[in-house]
């Protein structure tokens, strides 16, 4: 797929940028790469698995896995919308993310397997209100888990069309450096933001295998990658990049 505007013959049909089309000066989704029946039925389980979640609320007695799988499930519906809303020119179905891995079905799999076990058996450990401490664990995490999901979306608005799922190693025509915003204070704010909700969903889970498990894997996941990105961002903006990764930090603990 060609990355630069391509000029076709039609008036109205001015090119293809990375997955989207040009009209008239504005990107659109490419089609192809959108099929509307699947995108529509992603959109109806999530918002149907949202409204049964609350709906079983009153019957669960673990609540917070209730609200932990909708927050699961706002995460993905955000990833699509937002895609679709700043950057069009990117958004396909896989935007949802859920195709991330192995590791990341593993890693909420053994989050609410290990919930609800120690839910089952352990229940006074699990009870926000059990104490001081357990309280203090789990509003801490809401807080992380809320906290983070703000910086990552807010990211993925300020970045526009200079942002991709997938770590671009060639340069597109629509990316130019972003500095400002969220960006002005955080170098890998959509990082940080995804660390800081996984690892608040484990607070808020009272998960303490989980919660090591997480901090591991996703340390050694952003460390790997923050670094593998950066070769690329400093070849394309060579100087500019230098001098902003001198200004601002990435804000995760020891990246
Ligand atoms: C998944 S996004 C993550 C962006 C950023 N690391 C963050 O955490 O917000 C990955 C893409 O963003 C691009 N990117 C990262 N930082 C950027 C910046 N400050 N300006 C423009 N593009 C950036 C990278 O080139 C990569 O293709």
């Amino acid at each position: 797929m060609s990355t630069d505007p391509v000029q076709l013959d039609g008036e109205e049909f001015d090119g293809i940028v990375d997955v989207g089309v040009i009209i008239k000066g504005k990107v659109y989704p490419y089609i192809e790469k959108n099929p509307l029946d699947e995108i529509s039925l992603i959109g109806f389980a999530l918002g149907g698995a949202v409204g049964i979640l609350m709906g079983l609320l009153p019957y669960t007695n673990f609540k917070n896995i209730n609200i932990y799988l909708i927050a699961v499930s706002i995460f993905h519906f955000l990833e699509f919308y937002v895609t679709a809303r700043f950057n069009p020119g990117k958004v396909t179905k896989d935007s949802y993310l859920f195709n991330n891995g192995k590791a990341y079905l593993f890693s909420h799999a053994l989050a609410f397997s290990e919930a609800l076990i120690e839910s089952v058996f352990y229940p006074s450990w699990k009870s926000s209100l059990h104490s001081n401490t357990t309280f203090f664990i789990s509003v801490l995490g809401l807080a992380l888990l809320i906290l983070g999901q703000y910086v990552r979306t807010a990211a993925m608005v300020t970045a526009g069309s200079s942002f991709s799922h997938q770590v671009k190693t060639s340069q597109n025509s629509d990316h130019s450096l972003v500095t400002d915003g969220i960006y002005a204070r955080l170098r890998h704010p959509s990082y940080f933001g995804y660390f800081w909700w996984a690892l608040g969903s484990q607070l808020w889970l009272l998960n303490p295998l989980s919660f090591a498990v997480f901090t591991v894997v996703l340390w050694r996941f952003f460390n790997g990658r923050i670094r593998f990105e950066e070769r690329y961002l400093l070849q394309f903006f060579g100087q500019e990049y230098a001098k902003y990764s001198r200004k601002v930090g990435v804000g995760t603990p020891f990246i």
